[in-house]
């Protein structure tokens, strides 16, 4: 194992004064106006704090690739909070597959106060997660070390929301989702900007696998940062197959 797998995730206090703290909480609180987010200040402040804890350990560990920290406000606070705009439900319990530095779960659990728990294959990103939620005292949010397929085994039909960023074509999303849905249950997918080929594989995986595309929304973000498009998905049957399938075979082998 390398020095980074293993080594113990120990936050300093931050090292921004209070005023430049502030500075950044405003900075959010206007992003999100033009994004039509409704943001109190607690909860701004929280998400900059997670932010700039993020900023704290990618020193030592790879977290990400955006340093700048008034783009990662946007690229990651914000784009993480858009998911809110487009959930047709006030969840009771939601999941955040392949989360790395909490992102979306950490931003979408202080703002909708709602049960999550933020999952990622690897282990020392789990820990610097956990570590952000003990130092923000966020009660209503965890994060568990395990991949997708293997958890599903034992959460099948969990969440009422499940969503992710990042983490892998929209096809291997929605098979990787789809087991965690109770009935009627949601899943949300963000894209930049999807290849027609991308979104028809997707589109006949969902039906295999039980669900429906109910909506698509689409989005830019402030500052020119990017566009979006957010696929709603509902779970309105039973899937075709059994589902996970085996670690590692959605990756290999799509399910049409
Ligand atoms: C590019 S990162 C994106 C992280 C975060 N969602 C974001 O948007 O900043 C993809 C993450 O998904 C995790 N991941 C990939 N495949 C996974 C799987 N099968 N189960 C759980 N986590 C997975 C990786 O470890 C990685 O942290």
């Amino acid at each position: 194992m390398t020095e980074e797998t293993t080594r113990t995730i120990q936050l300093q206090p931050l090292a921004e004064s209070e005023q430049q703290v502030d500075q950044l909480v405003q900075e959010l609180v206007s992003l999100c106006e033009t994004m039509e987010i409704d943001i109190d200040l607690a909860c701004a402040k929280t998400c900059v704090q997670h932010l700039l804890l993020v900023n704290q350990v990618n020193q030592y560990m790879n977290l990400t690739r955006i340093k700048d920290i008034h783009e990662a406000l946007v690229l990651h606070v914000v784009d993480s909070l858009a998911l809110t705009c487009d959930l047709p439900i006030e969840p009771e319990r939601f999941l955040d597959m392949g989360t790395g530095a909490g992102f979306p779960g950490i931003p979408f659990a202080v703002y909708t106060g709602c049960e999550g728990i933020l999952l990622d294959s690897v282990r020392k990103k789990v820990n610097a997660v956990n570590a952000f939620i003990d130092e923000l005292g966020i009660s209503n949010a965890h994060s568990v070390h395990e991949r997708c397929e293997s958890y599903a085994l034992n959460e099948a039909a969990s969440f009422d929301v499940v969503f992710a960023r990042a983490v892998g074509q929209m096809n291997l999303i929605v098979e990787y989702g789809a087991p965690f849905l109770e009935d009627d249950g949601y899943l949300i997918v963000a894209k930049a900007n999807p290849s027609h080929d991308e979104k028809r594989l997707a589109e006949r995986t969902a039906e295999v696998c039980g669900l429906e595309l109910v909506g698509v929304d689409e989005f830019d973000l402030p500052r020119d940062l990017g566009h979006r498009t957010v696929f709603l998905y509902q779970k309105v049957m039973e899937p075709r197959v059994k589902l996970p399938r085996p670690v590692g075979l959605a990756k290999k082998q799509s399910l049409v």
